[in-house]
């Protein structure tokens, strides 16, 4: 959708006692009897965009989930010789070590230029490091081709929840983003398979790590007909286009009159604009206005100091920091990495079929929570998932006791005996519980943050997430070896038990609020047990 809308002033360049007089209008004219909470259906736009958008995740996922059985058929295609213990850590943690570098950076790039413009360079990413690496034919070609990946998988991991959560209506906000999880771990799966068909053939990891170009390609045609989100659009001073992208949002919905309600929402965003610019300009001293880099520098500081330093916003960034950090921590990408190691070292025959199981359940309970997190909250689905999950731990920690690892597949003992089947279910019990509440909600983040600070505290909790996934990626062979299986998997439900405490002490509730309402939640402290009672009570009307 081209905009052809000349920007309008920014507000903060309005004169100060002009933009007052706005705010003190504004007020009196938000139509506070229309809301999205009328709303009874959302139209086929929405959802239209929740699936292209969400084409990024698939990448995300295949990516990520593609790496274990690549490793094990290169063989000696790079390099003329096996691949090292180095050669293998260094080729897994390039992606997600870059994914940690680049989230800030590209937080910064989807204010500047749209979100947009951000997945549109993700997916160039994509291409270009889905190529490189079907091509390389040394070590160092195949980390420079994954660290490639990583700097597009870190872009699209943030941005894309954040497109989804900018354009979906308050009430089916939880499940659009649920979409985008829906893809990460369809895609997983969707690496396992495809991994395992070409497992056999000569040269087929090329074809493994190069078919990530084609789900690439088609979404970099597709966003030339995707708009940009409506709050971007706003606060770019481009409020006519917004308008018709929110008009495209409500079309086709029941329950409400679609043009108030429009209306009603382009008021709030730009209320929410105001109050924050107000805070802003009260906090900025008095100097030489900047040009150029040097004001894109200047820009970016008080959008720091703005999230670090406003009660409200920095609550939101310890909320989104920590879910992002437990949501690694909890060691659910170990299994991704290296389910198949363990369960060879267990007995099972076809570990890679067995790893599939894993991949699949995630799968899986991730629908029941798209299902689920609009009706049941993310806080509560939290609080009820979690134990689940320290349960599945403790099962495996315990079966593991009871068995001899041994150091390589070839000392161990070939008959199955109880225990590795024991620990097969504790893990799914385990993965199911991860699925339903800690595999998406932090994915939700975006909604915690008002506008001005969204794209930034979306990014640094984006970076959070990664710079856990590489601390267990490193971590997890060694503390096996050193702490025991059994020691491993108590530890990981110790993290699982101390994020249950904090979501239920400082994670309010979310669900069906709209986008410009949580801001309020978080404004004088956690806000949990007045958004506890105000969500019982939407729960007890509908
Ligand atoms: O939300 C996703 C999902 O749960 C994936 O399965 C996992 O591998 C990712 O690390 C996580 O961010």
């Amino acid at each position: 959708m081209a905009d052809t809308t000349a920007a309008e002033p920014l507000i903060a360049e309005v004169p100060r006692e002009e933009y007052l007089r706005y705010a003190d209008e504004l007020d009196g004219e938000v139509d506070e009897e229309v809301d999205e909470s009328k709303l009874v259906k959302p139209g086929r736009f929405i959802w239209g965009l929740t699936v292209c958008a969400g084409v990024s995740g698939l990448l995300f996922g295949y990516d990520t989930g593609v790496i274990s059985s690549t490793l094990v058929s290169i063989d000696s295609d790079l390099s003329a010789r096996p691949l090292t213990t180095l050669d293998k850590s260094l080729i897994t943690s390039a992606t997600s070590f870059f994914a940690l570098l680049v989230s800030p950076l590209t937080g910064v790039l989807a204010d500047a230029l749209g979100r947009k413009t951000v997945i549109l360079a993700a997916d160039i990413l994509f291409v270009l490091g889905a190529l490189w690496q079907a091509w390389t034919s040394s070590v160092a070609g195949m980390i420079a081709g994954r660290s490639v990946v990583g700097a597009a998988v870190g872009s699209a991991s943030f941005v894309v929840p954040l497109y989804i959560g900018e354009l979906s209506p308050g009430p089916w906000r939880g499940r659009m983003v649920t979409v985008s999880s829906l893809f990460i771990t369809g895609g997983q799966v969707v690496a396992y398979i495809i991994g395992w068909w070409f497992s056999t053939t000569v040269h087929g990891w090329r074809w493994i790590v190069g078919i990530g170009v084609l789900p690439a390609a088609v979404q970099f045609v597709m966003l030339f007909f995707m708009p940009e989100t409506p709050r971007w659009l706003v606060r770019a001073g481009k409020k006519e286009s917004a308008r018709r992208v929110l008009v495209s949002v409500y079309e086709g919905s029941e329950g409400v009159d679609v043009k108030r309600l429009v209306n009603s929402v382009l008021k709030r965003v730009e209320r929410e604009i105001l109050e924050e610019e107000e805070v802003v300009v009260r906090g900025r001293e008095v100097g030489p206005p900047k040009q150029g880099w040097s004001k894109r520098v200047e820009s970016v500081q008080e959008n720091f100091a703005q999230l670090v330093g406003v009660g409200g916003n920095r609550r939101a960034l310890i909320i989104a920091c920590m879910l992002q950090g437990v949501q690694q921590l909890c060691g659910f990408n170990s299994l991704m990495y290296f389910s198949a190691t363990i369960f060879s070292l267990v007995g099972f025959r076809s570990p890679t079929l067995t790893s599939l199981t894993i991949a699949l359940t995630n799968f899986l309970f991730t629908l029941v929570a798209f299902h689920a997190i609009d009706r049941i909250g993310r806080r509560r689905i939290l609080l009820l998932s979690i134990p689940v999950m320290v349960l599945g731990l403790l099962l495996c920690a315990f079966a593991f006791s009871f068995l001899d690892m041994p150091v390589d597949s070839s000392s161990l003992n070939p008959t199955l005996k109880i225990w590795p089947l024991v620990i097969v279910a504790a893990m799914t019990l385990y993965v199911a519980g991860y699925a339903i509440g800690l595999g998406n909600v932090p994915w939700q983040q975006s909604e915690l943050f008002p506008l001005s600070v969204r794209s930034l505290g979306s990014a640094l909790a984006t970076a959070t997430n990664w710079g856990s996934n590489t601390l267990v990626g490193l971590t997890f062979l060694p503390m096996m070896q050193f702490l025991s299986p059994t020691g491993t998997f108590v530890v990981y439900a110790g993290v699982c038990v101390t994020a249950w405490v904090c979501v239920r002490r400082i994670y309010p509730e979310t669900a069906g609020l709209g986008l410009e309402d949580v801001g309020e939640v978080l404004r004088v402290g956690w806000g949990v047990e007045e958004s506890v009672r105000r969500a019982r009570e939407r729960r007890r009307r509908s």
